[in-house]
């Protein structure tokens, strides 16, 4: 999916940023499990249910004319999606919907009569496919999953869907402790953890010591996270909390060799004015950084000198090089020199998306 922000435009006037506060939302001390119970994805729930090569040829006709009749509306309307995406998530739906993709091929079958088994029933394929046209419903949220690099996370409302350009936060951390086995083995932060994605991807490549404590305000995010955080066994060394930025971290201040986080960057008037997918369904609390998108960003830049150790790794996503130039401005000055090796990296794109940095020792 598209992750299409309005870039460049926020104001040069700055909010005070203080360590251990949130900037502008309700402050959860909490750090326990969140009682939401996850929800399973379609791919990996049970095959309860069975329909007629027929019946599924009826629905199929009719989603692809869905997509059809919509053509490109979406992309002129808010640049969403076009046709030939939609005609690809069809697909894979399909495939997480049938309990073996890969033997049937319904839609050349000669034998009408034949039985196939779902995961969803035929009422349920009709209703989701209803809402990711007519509703904009995230294609993720609908089959309640979404790949990334090479793992396969489960997302619903309430939860960010982990964007491509993120992952590459893991390959920084993997140079980093690749050129120091002293931050291999030691404790790591995913602040604003959403699915868990950046602490399972940085969860894999620590060595047997390395820890990654991963926390989220979200109650939602912090029960998805750890089921996904379950699901790839690694409930050992990812611990999942609740709590606002560093709240949960308290007891190990300054013991960290590594921070990272994607936090909210959307200034709040521009989330209005993003595709229908994210703006109408996707969770303010992960989009909305504040009148210039950079609330979240300073308050974890400055937190982040009292939480590493010396020589402590720390990187950041923005929404691209306007952002990126003032977190890198705020490193030199408000955090007088606490930080150096202060690097600015381009996404696949090409957008000066990741700011980098190692604790001064
Ligand atoms: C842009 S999303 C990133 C999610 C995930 N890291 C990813 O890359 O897919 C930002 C996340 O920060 C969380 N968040 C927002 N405010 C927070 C706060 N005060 N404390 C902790 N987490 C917060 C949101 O719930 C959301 O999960």
């Amino acid at each position: 999916m598209k992750w299409i922000f309005p870039r460049g435009c926020f104001s040069s006037i700055l909010q005070p940023v203080l360590l251990h506060s949130n900037p502008g939302r309700p402050v959860s001390c909490s750090t326990v499990f969140s009682s939401h119970k996850p929800r399973i994805p379609l791919h990996l729930r049970p095959p309860t249910s069975r329909a007629t090569v027929a019946d599924l040829k009826k629905w199929h006709i009719w989603a692809k004319n869905l997509v059809s009749s919509v053509g490109s509306t979406f992309l002129d309307l808010d640049n969403g999606p076009d046709s030939t995406l939609l005609q690809r998530e069809l697909t894979w739906l399909v495939q997480d919907a049938f309990e073996n993709p890969n033997k049937v091929s319904f839609q050349n079958s000669n034998d009408d009569d034949s039985v196939v088994s779902l995961r969803a029933c035929l009422d349920d394929l009709y209703e989701m496919w209803k809402q990711r046209i007519e509703e904009r419903r995230p294609f993720q949220y609908v089959v309640g999953c979404e790949h990334w690099r090479d793992l396969v996370l489960s997302v619903e409302e309430g939860v960010l869907i982990p964007r491509p350009e993120t992952e590459m936060i893991v390959d920084l951390v993997n140079d980093a402790v690749n050129e120091n086995e002293e931050l291999r083995n030691g404790l790591w932060a995913d602040l604003g953890t959403g699915s868990g994605s950046l602490a399972i991807g940085i969860g894999r490549i620590l060595g047997d010591l390395g820890k990654v404590i991963a926390t989220d305000l979200s109650p939602v995010a912090v029960s998805v996270a750890s089921y996904n955080v379950q699901r790839y066994d690694l409930q050992d060394k990812i611990a999942v909390k609740q709590g606002s930025w560093f709240e949960p971290l308290k007891n190990v201040e300054g013991e960290l060799a590594g921070l990272v986080s994607n936090p909210p960057y959307i200034p709040s008037d521009h989330i209005a004015g993003l595709q229908a997918e994210v703006a109408k369904h996707e969770p303010r609390l992960a989009l909305d950084g504040g009148a210039n998108g950079m609330n979240d960003l300073l308050h974890l830049c400055s937190g982040a000198v009292f939480m590493l150790k010396p020589g402590g790794f720390v990187a950041f996503e923005t929404n691209g090089e306007t952002q990126s130039k003032f977190l890198v401005e705020h490193m030199d000055t408000e955090t007088k020199g606490s930080f150096h090796n202060v690097k600015i990296i381009s996404d696949f794109a090409g957008f000066q998306r990741y700011v980098t940095g190692y604790k001064a020792r």
